[in-house]
């Protein structure tokens, strides 16, 4: 969809920006920058929609040579989020995600009927349209951002550290929101930040640049992270890429075993003592509720009144990241899996994700998948917490 060839630009003050980048972006798919400040990952950006003329090289975007193209004909077809939103402050909300099919022609009806479409699709309420951007909170401008930038169904998005200027809680959640955008839209998105968290969370690829504007390697966020190309980029990684794997793995494929859960309504003197210390104490409808340490029962209520260690139940969509942390800061050395409707559908024990993770790192690294654990992989709720073997993930 986008293709670089060759393509350099130094500026009249003998610095070069981006240095013989060849590389394929391709359609529908976040192509993510990355590399320390200065290493030409805004100029690469902007050389897509002509803000930065290249010195030399080809830059194409769907099989058409950006020179060859009008550069506001090019533009059109190219959304542009930037950090700090770069909305009009003396518009309203509405007018302002209205600016481009207003440019276009469109008609003043049609306009803010499109905006009005795109506030809900950002997840903003329809009250919002009304106000002026400094009436907004930074997260809720970001969303004004990229509504404008959506505002024409360019086929290209082009955002330039969309979320570098909003606190890690909002940063996430309109990560979620673009994810969930691009699930429905599928825009060819090149997307620049200086946070390989973002980067492996929302890169289809990620695209790691060092100083002098080199492009050092491209890969999917698996194989960037168990294959990097050189010190370089594994340092840029930082040290924890073993565990950022683990946030692209899902427990899906990870088993496990029914496990004995005990209802709520349960006497605490019927609870039985031998077959392991922490057992799973669930509501009438199957919920996990908390762990029950069978070691200090109390003497009279139900297994529901007693003080229960905290649960933190998955599902299959989350990461096996999240059940390592799960595993390890439960008492009971076991993840609660439950069903979309918060269900309890089984119990996993540590050994089974530690299982899985060694594979995980196999498999994105292409070494031969080290001896499982089969048959270990799924524990019950009766087993003591600490009796999984231990073995590095
Ligand atoms: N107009 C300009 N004239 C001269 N040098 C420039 C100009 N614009 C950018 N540069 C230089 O080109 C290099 C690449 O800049 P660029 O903004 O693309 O880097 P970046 O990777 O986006 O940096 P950051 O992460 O800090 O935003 C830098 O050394 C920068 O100082």
């Amino acid at each position: 969809m986008i293709k670089f060839d060759a393509v350099s630009k130094r500026y009249p003050n003998g610095t070069t920006a981006v240095d013989e980048l060849s590389l394929d972006l391709p359609e529908g798919g976040v192509t993510v920058l990355v590399g320390s400040s200065g290493c030409g990952k805004t100029t690469t950006l902007r050389m897509v929609n002509r803000m930065v003329e290249p010195t030399s090289g080809t830059i194409s975007v769907g099989g058409r040579d950006i020179l060859e193209a009008d550069a506001a004909e090019l533009r059109r077809g190219i959304g542009y989020v930037i950090q700090q939103s770069g909305l009009f402050p003396h518009r309203t909300v509405l007018d302002n995600i209205a600016t481009v099919p207003l440019l276009l022609g469109w008609g003043r009806r049609k306009a803010r009927a499109r905006a009005a479409e795109l506030l809900e699709l950002v997840g903003l309420p329809a009250d919002a349209g009304k106000r002026y951007p400094h009436q907004l909170s930074g997260g809720q401008q970001q969303r004004v951002g990229v509504a404008r930038a959506l505002a024409a169904d360019p086929p290209v998005l082009l955002m330039d550290e969309p979320f570098g200027a909003v606190d890690p809680v909002v940063r996430t959640q309109l990560q979620n929101e673009l994810l969930r955008l691009q699930e429905e839209l599928r825009k060819t998105v090149v997307f620049v930040t200086h946070d390989i968290d973002e980067a492996v969370r929302l890169g289809d690829r990620i695209a790691v640049f060092r100083t002098g504007g080199r492009l050092v390697q491209c890969a999917a966020p698996a194989e960037l992270l168990a294959r990097p190309a050189d010190d370089f980029v594994a340092d840029f990684l930082g040290a924890e890429r073993g565990l950022k794997l683990l946030s692209l793995t899902s427990l899906a494929d990870v088993p496990s075993a029914p496990g004995r859960a005990i209802p709520a309504d349960e006497p605490a003197g019927a609870v039985p003592r031998d077959g392991g210390r922490w057992r799973l104490v669930t509501s009438a409808r199957g919920e996990p509720l908390g762990w029950l340490d069978t070691d200090a029962l109390p003497a009279g209520g139900t297994a529901g009144e007693a003080a229960l260690a905290p649960v933190r139940p998955l599902r299959d969509t989350d990461s096996l990241l999240s059940a390592l942390n799960e595993a390890v800061s439960s008492p009971a050395g076991a993840v609660a899996r439950v069903s979309a409707d918060g269900v309890l559908t089984g119990i996993t024990s540590r050994e089974a994700i530690h299982d899985r993770a060694g594979r995980s790192h196999a498999e994105a690294a292409g070494t031969p998948t080290p001896a499982g654990t089969a048959g270990a992989a799924a524990t019950d709720a009766t087993a003591p917490a600490g009796t999984a073997t231990e073995r590095p993930a």
